[in-house]
């Protein structure tokens, strides 16, 4: 098989456009200006390429690309969707599993109220219209791992509908751009997990782990709004933020507590979408984007070599980075949908519609939710670009990683460093020790407190920005040394004696005075040569811009 040659586009890439699906160009990479009709997926930068689009040659086709994420989220919660058994990941296999979810004859399931309002907070955080009245339908397909031959779902009237998942894109030439965009969601429905079935190659046997079986699911549709993998997994992100936020969901995707299902296609522009595969199981955001990315260059090839594109459900191979088929679709699977005959309609109401009569705890209110929903994290980015004049890339940064954002917040309250200072140390000199040794923020050595000193001390210019940066390394090593004894043991307080400065700049200049005709000529490297010099004398405790002050000084005398 011929290598695969990216012949579409991305926000980010070279070539930029808005609206449904990027268009590309089979051929040359060279997108035009068109894009495919819809409302969705619109960017608030703007409707248009953000290059200018140029004419497809003759005989050239363009490609647009859709895509279309089903993620199931597992709701954080003790116990199950139907059943009282507890949820605990790390529990022995088969150890959680009740009468009800191994399905024995006469169990009946009883629903999970914190699973119901966990859907109900995520509808309401992704602006859906949540249904008063939603249904629980039965799903059949056969599988080891689903003693019951059916799943429990909400496939006719799910509890939530019609809401948006904004989300942003970095672009531009060091992709210091963000744009906003926008996934239409078409719907979140309560559902039941599976079990888990572990493949013992070795002995040729399957095991079947029924500990999952009945957690609650969050299914969240979203419309074909995207256009590549990096649209997909930047939107994956957020909603990933968004749960995380909420507390509804861990949605951790390396423990399978997010898993995605990415729906993909191409049309020429103007043209009904094409036929769709979906690629199943996607369980990080970076193979997502690209089983996307490979998968659309995959069904271009195909169309462009007069082949044509299978309804099938496809599986990423990891290892080679392309989609292989799992099983073809069309016409094959039926679920044979019916209703849940053992689960009358979920009602939830409004404070204004509570039946009269009832314990209020015995309802949901939709009203009392939505009083309980946090700050969520596009609203935290936007008040930490207004509070602190950050950039938009940075406030990003600060809440992808996990406490993060609260150990810079702990930094700012106790320190008297400017807040520019404390993003840039935060992110680039805490964040990068971090990343270097693998630790999550929670695991780092280094509390808020100390670093908030070790900014003072800076600030009041007791030390020298290279000084810090070893007093920064030294608390990372040592555990429990305060910045200030650190910088008294390894004496590296800044020079407070002016005239020994002086004098210090004096003789320097005396003792080289090839590098001072350079000066006098305008050789710009050569001032540098004597601060550097000056530093070197002081051991390093003089600050560089206050040597070159008074060498300057001095000189010009
Ligand atoms: N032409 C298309 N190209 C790409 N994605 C599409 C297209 N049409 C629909 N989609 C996406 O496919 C997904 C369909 O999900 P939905 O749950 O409705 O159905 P399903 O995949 O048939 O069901 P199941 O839950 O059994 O997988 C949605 O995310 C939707 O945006
Ligand atoms: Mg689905
Ligand atoms: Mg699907």
């Amino acid at each position: 098989m011929a290598t695969p040659i990216l012949r579409w586009c991305c926000p980010g890439r070279r070539w930029v456009f808005a609206g449904i699906g990027s268009v590309f160009r089979h051929g040359r990479g060279v997108p035009t200006g068109s894009t495919s009709s819809g409302k969705r997926g619109q960017s608030t930068v703007a409707q248009q390429p953000l290059i200018t689009a140029q004419k497809p040659r003759k005989g050239e086709r363009e490609w647009a690309a859709v895509v279309g994420l089903e993620i199931h989220a597992q709701i954080a919660s003790n116990s199950k969707l139907f059943s009282g058994s507890q949820v605990d990941f790390a529990a022995p296999p088969n150890s959680l599993v009740s009468f009800f979810d191994a399905s024995l004859p006469g169990t009946l399931p009883v629903l999970n109220r914190r699973c119901v309002e966990a859907a109900v907070m995520t509808g309401l955080a992704l602006d859906c219209h949540i249904n008063r009245r939603s249904l629980f339908d039965r799903k059949h397909y056969f599988y080891a791992d689903l003693p019951a031959g059916y799943q429990i779902t909400q496939q006719r009237l799910p509890i939530a509908v019609n809401g948006s998942l904004v989300y942003s894109v970095c672009v531009g030439k060091r992709q210091s751009q963000m744009v906003t965009k926008t996934a239409g969601v078409k719907q979140i429905q309560l559902e039941q997990d599976s079990g888990k079935s572990l493949h013992d190659s070795l002995r040729s046997q399957t095991l079947i782990d029924l500990n999952r079986a009945g957690v609650g699911l969050l299914e969240v549709v979203l419309e074909p709004d995207m256009s590549c993998g990096e649209e997909a997994a930047a939107a994956i992100r957020e909603l990933q933020l968004i749960l995380q936020a909420l507390g509804t969901s861990q949605a951790n995707m390396a423990e399978g507590q997010l898993r995605v299902d990415a729906n993909i296609s191409v049309h020429n522009p103007g043209e009904p979408l094409g036929v769709r595969t979906e690629v199943k199981n996607l369980n990080s955001a970076r193979f997502l984007a690209k089983a996307i990315d490979y998968e659309i260059q995959r069904q271009i090839n195909e169309l462009e070599n007069g082949g044509k594109i299978l309804n099938e459900t496809r599986s990423f191979d990891y290892k080679l980075g392309c989609t292989v088929p799992m099983r073809d679709k069309e016409g094959k699977q039926d679920y044979r949908f019916m209703p849940e005959p053992n689960l009358p309609p979920l009602l939830l109401y409004d404070s204004g519609s509570l039946p009269t009569g009832t314990d209020p705890q015995q309802v949901i209110n939709i009203d009392q939710l939505r009083e309980q929903l946090p700050e969520l994290p596009r609203v935290t980015r936007e008040k930490l670009v207004q509070q602190y004049g950050m950039l938009p890339e940075h406030s990003f940064a600060l809440l992808n990683e996990v406490g993060l954002l609260e150990f810079f917040q702990n930094v700012i309250k106790e320190t008297r460093a400017e807040p520019k200072k404390v993003t840039s140390w935060v992110l680039n000199t805490f964040l990068g020790f971090l990343k270097q040794q693998n630790l999550a923020v929670s695991e780092s050595p280094v509390t808020p407190s100390a670093l908030a000193e070790l900014l003072d001390l800076l600030d009041r210019k007791a030390i020298s920005s290279s000084a810090a940066k070893q007093v920064f390394q030294e608390l990372w090593r040592s555990k429990g040394k305060t910045p200030a004894q650190i910088v008294a043991e390894k004496k590296l307080e800044l020079m407070q004696d002016a005239e020994a400065l002086e004098q210090l700049c004096r003789s320097t200049l005396e003792a080289h005075p090839q590098v001072v005709t350079d000066v006098k000529k305008g050789n710009p490297r050569a001032i540098n040569k004597l601060i550097g010099l000056v530093r070197r004398a002081t051991l390093g405790r003089a600050d560089p811009t206050v040597i070159k002050e008074v060498l300057e000084r001095q000189l010009s005398s």
